[in-house]
């Protein structure tokens, strides 16, 4: 028999006044895995995560984790997750250890544990050389370590990390996704929020994306692509800018009639989205050969997160209008819009 979910949300409303924040969001987490949760500002991802901390009550629906409810059992909650939020805060004169053993005897845990927890959350998140440090001339990177080290102190089963990426260099980059990577393998459960997408698609083996409160898609990443690669991006790169325009009216006549066709003089290509089959598109190379045209590269765009996320976003301007922090519009594919995946 498959264990339930960990982390499972159901209907979960939020209104400030007539203003929805959240609508009617149901998704879960199982355990040992890495949930991207994404969306553009004012989505309602702060509003899912101070809920799930127990920060705030929601208007309708549920949250628990490990069974426990988020909004009456809070007591609980606190004990079973860790969260970090974007900011680390201002700790002068604390050297990395005081800092840790102030969070370790917050969360109650006796004196004698509680130094071995902290060398054992400072090798986990590779910060033990960090330990006599003092907190403020730590660098960004190092920072969002020792504030994992900090989640980790009470030894919570799920981890919520606001943004742990942001502001991190190529390198730290990499060790972050290490460390997360470890984390899942060693059981923990982890809500990540994320705006580098490239950077969450290589952790996460769960996506949820959230578009003004509403769930637009959820599942594996695996689903998300397949859904959305439904329509094919194509990429034709000539060698003369001038061509560009000639080479669009071509494509037109050639394709679906709601085709995205994207002109780029500055680029010298043109791009556009079709499910025309392989042969179809060998006779719409030729047809571009024999109108004259020098064609360098035709070649299908592969698909990432970031084209899930500006498929579901470039639906959403089509729906309910604008709103309180919304995102500007994206400089989109235009792919067909994902469907929220069923799991
Ligand atoms: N206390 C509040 N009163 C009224 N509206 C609020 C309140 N808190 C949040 N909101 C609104 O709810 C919406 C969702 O906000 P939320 O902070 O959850 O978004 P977010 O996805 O975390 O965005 P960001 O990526 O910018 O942090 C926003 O439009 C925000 O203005």
């Amino acid at each position: 028999m498959s264990e339930s979910p960990v982390v499972q949300i159901n209907n979960l409303t939020k209104r400030y006044g007539e203003f929805v924040a959240l609508d009617s969001l149901t998704m879960s987490v199982d355990r040992g895995h890495i949930l991207g949760f994404i969306g553009p500002n004012g989505a309602g991802k702060t509003t899912t995560i101070k809920i799930l901390v127990g920060l705030s009550k929601p208007t309708e629906g549920q949250a628990t984790i490990a069974g426990a409810d988020c909004v009456k059992d809070t007591r609980q909650i606190k004990r079973l997750v860790g969260y970090m939020p974007d900011t680390f805060g201002s700790y002068e004169n604390m050297r990395v250890r005081e800092y840790l053993d102030f969070f370790g005897a917050a969360f109650k845990i006796p004196r004698k544990d509680r130094l071995k927890r902290i060398d054992e959350c400072l090798e986990i998140t590779g910060s033990s050389y960090m330990k006599d440090r003092y907190v403020e001339a730590l660098s960004h990177g190092m920072k969002q370590r020792v504030g994992i080290a900090r989640t980790l102190l009470h030894n919570p089963e799920v981890l919520i990390l606001d943004e742990p990426a942001n502001g991190l260099d190529p390198q730290a980059r990499i060790e972050m996704r290490q460390i997360l990577l470890r984390l899942a393998e060693m059981g923990k459960t982890l809500i990540v929020t994320s705006h580098i997408l490239p950077e969450l698609s290589r952790i996460c083996d769960t996506v949820s994306i959230v578009i003004q409160g509403q769930l637009r898609a959820f599942g594996t990443l695996e689903e998300i692509m397949r859904k959305i690669s439904q329509r094919r991006i194509m990429e034709v790169q000539l060698t003369e800018q001038a061509a560009v325009q000639k080479c669009a009216e071509l494509i037109k006549q050639h394709v679906e009639d709601d085709s995205e066709i994207t002109p780029s003089e500055a680029e010298a290509e043109v791009r556009f989205t079709t499910s025309r089959d392989d042969g179809q598109l060998a006779e719409l190379l030729a047809l571009l050969g024999q109108s004259g045209l020098k064609v360098v590269q035709f070649r299908e765009v592969p698909l990432d997160l970031e084209d899930a996320f500006l498929s579901v976003t470039r639906e959403m301007k089509g729906g309910s209008g604008d709103r309180p922090g919304g995102m500007a519009e994206p400089a989109g594919t235009g792919v067909a819009a994902a469907e929220p995946a069923k799991r």
